[in-house]
């Protein structure tokens, strides 16, 4: 998917609200536990109640790698469901991948063209040759982590080096790669003041902002920071949406949370125009 397309989107549906897929199946309703595919059976109800309230889907691959096989077959089925069923939506894969480069290829090709993901999250700290071959797709993006949403994010990405904060200069540096019209950057919502330098460095990028409710960050921070005359942002919830019931419920119960941060997203854009 182009970012034009994603950028329609987002003006059509008035939402930037992308939800995170991080199924635990011990948070998940008892009754789903006796499905063949748990997981799956989770991700189509919370899908198929949300879609027209999100622009985007992000499974943490971790939530389906920690189940095996059959974690991954519940990760294929639910990339598969929202190509056939809903293609208008931007899919991440938030694997968080990156190594040498015949390697970094292999993740690549996994993500971005077997499941057919419209995204992969890349960690940048193995450099140009790591990330590039995340960036050779048409019309699909390779998201950096650029500023994360953890406590530790202060231990290096704003550490100065060469008088520069290691977050800023991952952000100038693969400016400059090849292909980079192909990079988004993650920038965690707890993070909302450093928006204004980002802006800076990267005026018009998408960005992925995880952080919101479950880690505290705030909506209005960040859009205050970081929005751009094309919206130019993604704001992801998980938990804050997929868990507000543990009931037979919970679909309808994600789809009332992920309206409340709608409904929140709708007013801002309202304000800005
Ligand atoms: O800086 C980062 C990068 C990725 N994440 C991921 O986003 C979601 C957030 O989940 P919540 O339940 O809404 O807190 C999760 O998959 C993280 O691994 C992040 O939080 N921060």
């Amino acid at each position: 998917m182009t970012t034009q397309q994603l950028t329609h989107q987002i003006k059509t549906k008035k939402s930037f609200l992308c939800i995170g897929l991080d199924v635990d199946l011990d948070k998940i309703p008892n009754y789903l536990l006796n499905e063949e595919d748990p997981i799956f059976a989770f991700n189509k109800a919370i899908i198929d109640a949300t879609h027209h309230l999100a622009v985007a889907y992000k499974p943490n691959t971790a939530f389906y790698e920690a189940y095996g096989l059959k974690g991954w077959k519940s990760l294929e089925k639910t990339i598969h469901y929202l190509n056939k069923n809903y293609p208008e939506l931007y899919t991440i894969a938030d694997a968080k991948r990156g190594d040498i480069g015949n390697t970094s290829k292999m993740y690549a090709k996994a993500f971005l063209e077997d499941l057919g993901f419209d995204s992969v999250t890349v960690a940048p700290y193995m450099g140009k040759d790591s990330v590039e071959p995340f960036l050779s797709f048409q019309d699909k993006h390779a998201i950096l982590l650029a500023l994360t949403s953890n406590q530790g994010a202060f231990d290096f990405q704003t550490l100065n080096v060469n008088n520069q904060e290691l977050y800023k200069q991952v952000l100038e540096t693969s400016k400059t790669w090849d292909n980079a019209e192909n990079l988004m950057y993650v920038v965690g919502a707890t993070k909302a003041e450093y928006l204004k330098e980002i802006r800076k460095i990267v005026p018009e990028s998408f960005l992925l902002v995880p952080g919101v409710g479950a880690q505290g960050g705030s909506l209005k921070e960040v859009c205050k920071y970081g929005m751009t005359k094309n919206v130019g942002l993604l704001i992801n919830s998980s938990r804050g949406i997929i868990y507000a019931s543990k009931e037979q419920d919970f679909a309808q119960a994600a789809a009332i949370k992920a309206e409340e941060l709608q409904q929140q997203m709708e007013a801002i854009l309202t304000h800005a125009s």
